[in-house]
């Protein structure tokens, strides 16, 4: 059901990489923009890898006109007033001041759509999602298919020379299909994970 609030929101778009993220939110923009509503869609800095003046999905789906942000706080002084949907990709990569930013607009009335990964490689909560997800209205998580077995996939793998990276890799790492891959829990690997069979 769709949801109607009286004010402003916050929604929330997550999955694994390959879910459709990016595709979700771009359709959602599209909409309000046919609704003549007034968007404005950044992206963090560190997200280049389709080149820093677009947001592309992985099937190509792309948007010019993105405002491109290496901190959350840069975000609010260049929300223009008369703006009625933000929508921000990629919003695992910023920390949990991002928070603030999107209740803060939300307070002022405004529609805020968020595209990020829940979860890292490591099958752990990926930087701000899990506040964000408890202080979203909405919260739609999506899944991709498994590349493995072909079930829904909820995890990222991310490969090394073709092997799972270990747990003790860095968080963030740029990259596409090249290097990640949609799994679901069961072919979800991670060496060295404490817990996990290496
Ligand atoms: N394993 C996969 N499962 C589902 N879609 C995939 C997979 N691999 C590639 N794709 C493509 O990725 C598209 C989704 O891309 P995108 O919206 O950029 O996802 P996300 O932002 O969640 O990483 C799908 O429509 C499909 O064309
Ligand atoms: C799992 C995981 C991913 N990343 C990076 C890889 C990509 O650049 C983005 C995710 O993009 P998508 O729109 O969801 O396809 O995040 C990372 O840095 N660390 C990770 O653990
Ligand atoms: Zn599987």
């Amino acid at each position: 059901m769709h949801y109607q609030p009286s004010g402003g929101w916050i929604e929330l778009i997550c999955g694994s990489m390959f879910s459709g993220k990016t595709e979700e939110l771009l359709r959602r923009v599209r909409r309000a923009e046919i609704a003549r509503k007034r968007v404005q869609l950044f992206k963090p800095q560190l997200d280049h890898r389709y080149g820093l003046d677009r947001v592309t999905s992985h099937n190509g789906l792309s948007r010019e006109e993105v405002i491109v942000v290496e901190k959350a706080e840069e975000i609010l002084p260049l929300v223009l007033p008369e703006t009625e949907v933000i929508a921000i990709d990629e919003v695992q990569f910023f920390d949990w001041s991002i928070a603030d930013v999107c209740t803060v607009l939300a307070d002022q009335g405004r529609r805020v759509i968020l595209a990020g990964l829940d979860q890292d490689f490591r099958g752990e909560p990926f930087g701000p999602m899990p506040l964000l997800m408890a202080l979203a209205e909405r919260v739609d998580k999506l899944h991709a298919i498994c590349v493995v077995c072909g079930a829904s996939a909820s995890r990222t793998q991310r490969l090394i020379d073709g092997r799972p990276a270990r747990y003790d890799d860095p968080i963030i790492l740029v990259g596409g299909s090249e290097r990640y891959e949609a799994r679901c829990r069961n072919c979800h690997q991670v060496p060295g994970k404490p817990g996990a069979a290496d």
